[in-house]
């Protein structure tokens, strides 16, 4: 487990510049010393955000698009090409902008997809999908991520992993169905926190006096049960991506400033 490190931005507007410069930095780095780069994508407005300044930084096609793998932490299940669908939003944000491998980025099932209404079998379908990218250097059961993005709720849920419902719950499947998630859309698909602390990196992302709460409970030694972004971390690295605002109510002590 490794212990939460914390960078505090002015505004969301450049936090989500600073995490866009930071992640391009940790794909080109992975490129050059792996030949691909594994990232795994978040909805909602920061995770969005950050694609978005991705899309628009200067550095951006430092990336060598065609050799990065691209999967979902979750997705609210909804027909292909919903507008509220992470992958969607994703799309318009960045993803049509880039020479991705079409072959490399792995959405979640959609409910209009082979398995309708069965959201466990769409699970199932995406976990079998990442048994299938995980090779033998990867010990388990799911690939390796060099940067898994995860964006913190108001009620501190990350993917779709919502306090004291049963997907936070799960410790021996990597990806499960989440029926009744009190933020619509009630069904949705989630990545558990086995799989999400199966990544090298995880990155938190707060931005906005409404996450301020769910920050300050979630860095408090709060339990994943009921906070499941206090059980969000990375083989090697987690790292909370705050500004001003949604670091509000932490101690100044937790973090250096990271900007004027
Ligand atoms: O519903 C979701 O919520 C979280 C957080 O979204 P935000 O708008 O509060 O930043 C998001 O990370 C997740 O992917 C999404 O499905």
């Amino acid at each position: 487990m490794s212990t939460p490190q914390l960078v505090v931005h002015r505004d969301k507007e450049l936090m989500a510049q600073a995490a866009a410069a930071r992640l391009i930095t940790k794909i080109v780095d992975a490129q050059t010393s792996r030949g691909y780069a594994s990232v795994v994508l978040t909805g909602g407005r920061n995770g969005n955000g950050l694609l978005a300044a991705l899309a628009a930084a200067p550095a951006r096609d430092a990336v060598d698009w065609g050799r990065l793998d691209l999967w979902w932490g979750d997705e609210r299940y909804l027909p292909e090409g919903d507008p509220d669908r992470n992958d969607t939003q994703a799309r318009a944000a960045l993803l049509d902008s880039v020479p991705l491998d079409p072959a490399r980025v792995h959405p979640m099932p959609a409910s209009d997809g082979p398995f309708g209404a069965d959201v466990e079998a769409a699970a199932e379908s995406y976990a079998a999908d990442l048994r299938k990218a995980s090779g033998p250097e990867n010990h388990g059961s799911v690939p390796t991520f060099d940067v898994l993005m995860l964006g913190v709720g108001p009620d501190t849920h990350v993917a779709s992993l919502f306090p004291e419902l049963p997907a936070v719950r799960e410790t021996e499947r990597m990806v499960v169905g989440v029926h009744g998630a009190p933020k619509p859309p009630p069904t949705r698909i989630s990545l558990t926190l086995p799989a999400i602390r199966s990544a090298r990196e995880v990155w938190l992302l707060a931005a906005g006096e409404d996450k301020a709460q769910a920050a300050a409970i979630a860095l408090s030694g709060a339990g994943e049960i009921q906070a499941p972004a206090a059980g969000a971390y990375g083989r090697s690295r987690t790292l909370w991506l705050l500004d001003a605002a949604a670091a509000a109510q932490l101690p100044r002590s937790l973090y250096p400033p990271a900007s004027p």
